[in-house]
């Protein structure tokens, strides 16, 4: 295999990488109705960061935890979908697996929010 062979090999694996993640974030938003929320809620504050007109570093935090929430959701429904494909009985670990992954996304949802009150009450007022 020569190396322009290699290159193109390279790059066609990583426009497959893109395409697969975009179909697993495409199925989430879809399927999973904690998904839209985040969604929703993501939509508002960058409307509430635009009316107001946070600060470039209150931008960067906001953007962190949208990120943050979202990918922490995409990994909770992934981790519901691997335990459902390993079992569909009720098991304790599966429910110790789900719940974790669920508090996981609850707490760094609690903390979203604090933070977005810190940002935006004081700009309210
Ligand atoms: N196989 C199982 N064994 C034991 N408990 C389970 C099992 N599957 C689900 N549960 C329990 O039911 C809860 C909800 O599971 P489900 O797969 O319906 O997730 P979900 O409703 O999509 O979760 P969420 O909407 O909170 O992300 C889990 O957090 C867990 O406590």
């Amino acid at each position: 295999m020569g190396s322009n062979d290699k290159s193109n090999y390279k790059t066609r694996n990583v426009l497959y990488s893109f395409r697969h993640a975009l179909s697993g974030f495409s199925k989430a938003v879809k399927e999973e109705r904690n998904m839209k929320i985040h969604l929703l809620f993501t939509m508002v504050v960058i409307l509430l960061g635009l009316l107001l007109q946070v600060s470039r570093v209150e931008w960067v935090f906001l953007l962190v935890l949208i990120g943050g929430v979202i990918s922490l959701e995409l990994i909770n429904s992934s981790i519901e979908n691997l335990v459902d494909l390993v079992t569909e009985e009720y098991h304790p670990l599966a429910k110790k697996a789900k719940d974790m992954a669920a508090a996981a996304v609850f707490i760094f949802s609690i903390v979203s929010v604090i933070i977005g009150l810190i940002i935006f009450i004081p700009r309210i007022w």
